[in-house]
C-alpha cells in the first residue's frame, strides 16, 4: 500500500487522497455511450450489452412468477435462514426512521405542515458482476417496503448461465419486490430512468454498483432520482497499538476484495505498526478466495496515513470522508464528536464492517468518493417526497399581509403583491360593512325601543 508520513502538524489534504476508483473517467465515458443506446434501441440494446459484458444471452429480462416462488424452496435453508434474520433486523431498524406526515396550527388559524407521501415506484440496482449480493436487495427494497412504495422494481447481472441467484430471488420475495429483470450494469440503469419495451421506468433509482453503474446513475440523475453515488467500496481504519494488526487487516481486505477499484485506508501512528498490519495482509491473503481483486485493489488505490497525534488522524478522517470508518482505537466513542464525514462508523475492536453489510440493521448502501461530505447513507428518506401544506385564516392574512406586499415590491413582482393586497382589500370591506351593518343595527334596535 501507498505510505504517507506526516511530520507534526502537518495537514492531511485531499491531495494525498486518489479518487480515480470512485470517479473513474473510463467508466464516465462508457456509461454515456451505453445509455444513449439503450435511449435509442431499447430492448434490444439491453440483450446486445448483455451478451457483450455478462456474456449471455437473454431472450425475456423478467423473471417470471414461478421462478422466484421456485427460489424460495431452492435456497440453501441456512442461506434463507440467515437472510430472513437479516431482514428482522434491517426491517426493524428501517421502521425506526419513518416519519409522519405533520400539521402545526398557528395562533392566528394558519395552518402550516409536512405531507409525506411515499414514491409511486423505485428501481433498486443489486450488484452481480464480481460477487453476489442478496444483502443489497434487502438493504434497497425493506426500506422501501416499510415507506409503502407500491412498484418496487430489483435490477441484477445474470449469472454465467443467464439465471439468477436463488438466494437473490429468495432476498425479493422476503423484502416484497414486485418486479425483477435480469439485466445489470450502466444499461440497466438507462432502463429504469427511460423506460424500454420491458421495463417501465421509475420515479427514483437506488442501489450500489461499480464504477460503471455508479458513472450510470450520475449522468440520468436529474431525469430521474437517484439515492447517492455509491460506488466502489471503501473503509477507512484508524488503528492504535491496542488493535490487533492481523483483524485490522481482514478489516481492510474484506472491502479491497468487493473490486480491483476499492479503496482502504489505513490511518495509524507509527511506521512499525503499518508494518505489522501489511505483514498480516500477506499472510491472509495467502488463504484468500479473492486474492487478485484484494492485491490489485490495496496496491492501486491503498494507502496508509502515519500520523502523529489523534487530532491529525481525525483529519485525515474528515478529509478522506470514507462509505466506512472504524475506530479500532482505545475509547473509541470518545471521537465521535470529532467526526464529521463517514458513511458509517463501527466502534470497537468487536465491531468488524461486515456486521453492518448485512445484519446490524442500519443500510449498507452509503456514500463513497468522498460524498459522505454531503451524503447520508441510504434509508426510508429516500424512498418518500414531502409536499409542504399551507392553508390561511383571514387573521393569518392579516397578520401577513404587510410583509408580503413589502418584499413582493422590492423584488418587482407586482402581481405576488396585488394577490395578498386583493385579497385584504375585501377583508377590510367585508369588515367595514359588517361594523356599518351593526351600528345600523344598533340604531334600529333603538328606534325600536324608542329612544
Ligand atoms: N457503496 C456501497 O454502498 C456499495 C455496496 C455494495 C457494493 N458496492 C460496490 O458495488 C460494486 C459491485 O460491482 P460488481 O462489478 O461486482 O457488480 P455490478 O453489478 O456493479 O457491475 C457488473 C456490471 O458492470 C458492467 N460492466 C462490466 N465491465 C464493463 C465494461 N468494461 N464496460 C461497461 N460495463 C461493464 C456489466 O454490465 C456488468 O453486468 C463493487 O464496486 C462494490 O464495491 C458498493
Ligand atoms: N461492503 C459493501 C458496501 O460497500 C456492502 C456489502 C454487501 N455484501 C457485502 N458487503
Ligand atoms: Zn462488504
Amino acid at each position: 500500500m501507498r505510505r504517507i508520513d506526516l511530520q507534526p502538524l502537518e495537514p492531511f489534504t485531499s491531495d494525498f487522497i486518489d479518487r480515480t476508483g470512485a470517479f473513474n473517467p473510463g467508466a464516465l465515458e462508457a456509461a454515456t455511450v451505453i445509455i444513449e443506446q439503450v435511449r435509442q434501441e431499447g430492448d434490444g440494446a439491453l440483450r446486445a450489452l448483455t451478451e457483450k459484458f455478462d456474456g449471455v444471452a437473454i431472450e425475456n429480462f423478467r423473471v417470471p412468477r414461478e421462478a422466484i416462488d421456485a427460489a424460495m424452496a431452492e435456497v440453501d435453508p441456512d442461506t434463507l435462514e440467515a437472510l430472513k434474520h437479516a431482514a428482522a433486523q434491517i426491517r426493524d431498524f428501517h421502521e425506526r426512521q419513518k416519519q409522519q406526515s405533520w400539521f402545526f396550527a398557528r395562533e392566528d388559524g394558519a395552518i402550516v405542515g409536512s405531507k409525506v407521501t411515499p414514491l409511486e415506484s423505485v428501481g433498486i440496482y443489486v450488484p452481480g458482476g464480481r460477487a453476489l449480493y442478496p444483502s443489497t436487495v434487502l438493504m434497497n427494497a425493506l426500506p422501501a417496503q416499510v415507506t409503502g412504495v407500491e412498484r418496487i422494481v430489483c435490477v441484477t447481472p445474470p449469472t454465467k448461465d443467464g439465471t439468477l441467484d436463488a438466494a437473490i430471488l429468495a432476498a425479493c420475495k422476503i423484502a416484497g419486490v414486485t418486479e425483477i429483470y435480469t439485466v445489470g450494469g450502466a444499461q440497466a440503469v438507462a432502463a429504469l430512468a427511460y423506460g424500454t419495451e420491458t421495463i417501465r421506468p421509475v420515479a427514483k433509482i437506488t442501489g450500489p454498483g461499480n464504477a460503471f453503474v455508479a458513472a450510470a446513475k450520475k449522468l440520468v440523475s436529474g431525469d430521474v432520482g437517484i439515492d447517492m453515488i455509491a460506488g466502489p467500496s471503501e473503509v477507512c481504519v484508524v488503528a492504535d497499538e491496542t488493535a490487533d494488526p492481523r483483524l485490522v487487516a481482514i478489516d481492510l481486505m474484506a472491502q479491497a476484495e468487493h473490486d480491483p477499484l476499492a479503496a482502504c485506508y489505513l490511518v495509524t501512528f507509527s511506521d512499525a505498526y503499518a508494518d505489522a498490519v501489511e505483514a498480516a495482509i500477506q499472510v491472509h491473503l495467502a488463504d484468500s478466495t479473492r486474492a487478485d481483486i484484494t492485491r490489485t485493489s490495496l496496491e492501486d488505490h491503498g494507502l496508509i496515513v502515519v500520523c502523529t497525534s489523534m487530532d491529525q488522524a481525525l483529519e485525515a478522517v474528515n478529509v478522506i470522508a470514507p462509505e466506512h470508518l472504524e475506530m479500532h482505537v482505545e475509547g473509541a466513542m470518545e471521537y465521535l464528536g470529532a467526526i464529521r464525514n463517514a458513511g458509517a462508523i463501527f466502534l470497537g475492536a468487536w465491531t468488524p464492517e461486515a456486521v453492518g453489510d448485512y445484519v446490524a440493521g442500519p443500510n449498507h448502501t452509503l456514500p463513497t468518493g468522498g460524498t459522505a461530505r454531503y451524503s447520508s447513507p441510504l434509508s426510508v428518506d429516500d424512498f418518500v417526497k414531502k409536499s409542504s401544506i399551507i392553508q390561511y385564516s383571514p387573521a393569518a392574512l392579516k397578520n401577513d399581509a404587510r410583509a408580503v406586499v413589502q418584499i413582493a415590491t422590492h423584488e418587482g413582482l407586482w402581481a405576488h403583491a396585488r394577490s395578498v393586497a386583493l385579497r385584504l382589500k375585501a377583508l377590510l370591506d367585508a369588515e367595514q360593512a359588517s361594523v356599518a351593518g351593526s351600528a345600523a343595527a344598533g340604531v334600529e334596535d333603538g328606534e325600536a325601543r324608542g329612544e
